[in-house]
């Protein structure tokens, strides 16, 4: 037909489908035709299908990002599902990666998915992130956030990450323009307290901030693309749900001078990430002394406390986690004392037995309890509540 009509862009073009599916966004003067082509033209990867993910994933995809990468060795839990989006009860123990996929694919046929089914480790990283334009760190490890920054600034891509616990979550754009990297912000890794399966997570709380990580990423798109031509100023976005304000966004430092992975005096080159593993884990993980390392304690099995609480049901039976999962479910010969209480127990004596929910706060606690109490005879039970429920009551629920 003789070309009358002018709907597209030099080469690069849209289908009729594609601008039916993505008119509303069009239509904004900040994106329009060139922005929709700019979205289809980017590669992201996205690090971690989980609960950040999952969100971002799905509006990247939505919004017609052209390739996105799925990299995540994990399998589909149901513990998974109060906030992993793209998961559902059908695709337990299925690979998140490929999970996504089929969610993903038919949300937007238009794009092109691809999956790694493994986790991101020094050894595939490099290769991995090397075809792709941003990546979004969506994990939730110290030594994971360490290694894809490193691996982003070595390749020079922008990376936007964030993370989220309980009711509060942050968010921030590393490694683009002159910001600064993961390792200019956290210069060392700090032994880690908490995490999402020991302190818990909301999945409204996560799910904003994995959809704040799509926006920053379509933004991020327009703007590489000289679309949005915004200047780009480093921040980091607060979010805590039950204060006020509820989000604070602060202007952050740029580039730091003493970066060992982007400042002048770099060490932090490929191969020694690639090729030192114990030197390299020490740069991204404070690996609190392990229990392993230390002395042994006395432990005993889940079936051999079954044997305790028949013969000897007067003697101490502790539970140090913390009330509101004491609350959830409990053996009732246990007295509930979290680890915060343990130390300022001096007065016991006899045999005492500690239980947590993966036997691995009640090793503490038994260390704890023995300097504080040297004439008791004290133990814990291997892998706690979990334990008992594989092994003595199926029953009992594991949450
Ligand atoms: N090195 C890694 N490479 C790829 N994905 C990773 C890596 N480390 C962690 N992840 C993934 O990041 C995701 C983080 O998800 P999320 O924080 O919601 O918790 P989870 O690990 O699925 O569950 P839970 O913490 O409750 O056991 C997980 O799917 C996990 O497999």
């Amino acid at each position: 037909m003789e070309n009358i009509s002018n709907y597209n862009d030099g080469q690069a073009t849209l289908t009729g489908e594609e601008y039916a599916r993505y008119g509303r966004q069009m239509i904004m003067p900040e994106i329009g035709l060139p922005g929709q082509l700019a979205l289809k033209n980017s590669s992201v990867l996205i690090i971690g299908v989980g609960g950040l993910g999952c969100p971002a994933a799905q509006y990247i995809t939505a919004a017609g990002i052209g390739t996105i990468g799925l990299l995540d060795g994990d399998v589909v839990d149901k513990n998974n599902l109060h906030r992993q989006v793209l998961h559902s009860t059908s695709k337990e123990g299925m690979s998140k990666a490929e999970s996504a996929k089929q969610y993903l694919q038919d949300l937007n046929p238009n794009a092109n998915i691809l999956t790694y089914v493994e986790y991101a480790s020094p050894q595939n990283l490099f290769e991995i992130i090397s075809a792709y334009d941003i990546v979004l760190d969506c994990t939730d490890n110290q030594f994971t956030r360490y290694l894809i920054s490193d691996v982003c600034v070595w390749h020079g891509k922008p990376l936007i990450s964030a993370s989220a616990l309980q009711f509060e979550g942050q968010l921030c754009v590393y490694n683009y323009r002159n910001g600064p990297c993961y390792r200019c912000m956290f210069p060392n890794p700090t032994p880690v307290v908490t995490s999402c399966s020991k302190s818990g997570i909301l999945g409204p709380v996560v799910g904003t901030m994995g959809t704040m990580q799509a926006l920053e990423t379509i933004k991020l798109a327009l703007h590489m693309k000289g679309i949005n031509k915004e200047p780009f100023v480093p921040f980091i976005l607060l979010f805590h749900t039950f204060r006020f304000p509820q989000w604070k966004h602060i202007r952050i430092r740029s580039r730091q001078q003493s970066c060992a992975a982007c400042g002048p005096h770099k060490m932090l080159t490929r191969s020694f990430i690639e090729s030192s593993p114990s030197e390299y884990a020490t740069l991204c993980d404070a690996v609190p002394k392990t229990e392993k390392n230390l002395n042994p304690i006395k432990r005993i099995t889940p079936r051999e406390l079954a044997n305790l609480i028949r013969e000897s049901p007067s003697m101490t039976f502790l539970d140090v986690r913390e009330p509101v999962q004491y609350g959830i479910c409990n053996l009732p010969s246990f007295k509930n004392v979290p680890l915060s209480e343990v130390y300022s127990m001096n007065d016991l004596s006899g045999k005492v037995c500690v239980i947590c929910r993966s036997g691995n706060t009640s090793q503490s606690a038994v260390r704890t309890l023995q300097e504080l109490n040297p004439g008791a005879e004290i133990f814990d039970v291997i892998s706690g509540l979990q334990g008992w429920s594989k092994d003595v009551d199926p029953q009992f629920p594991l949450y």
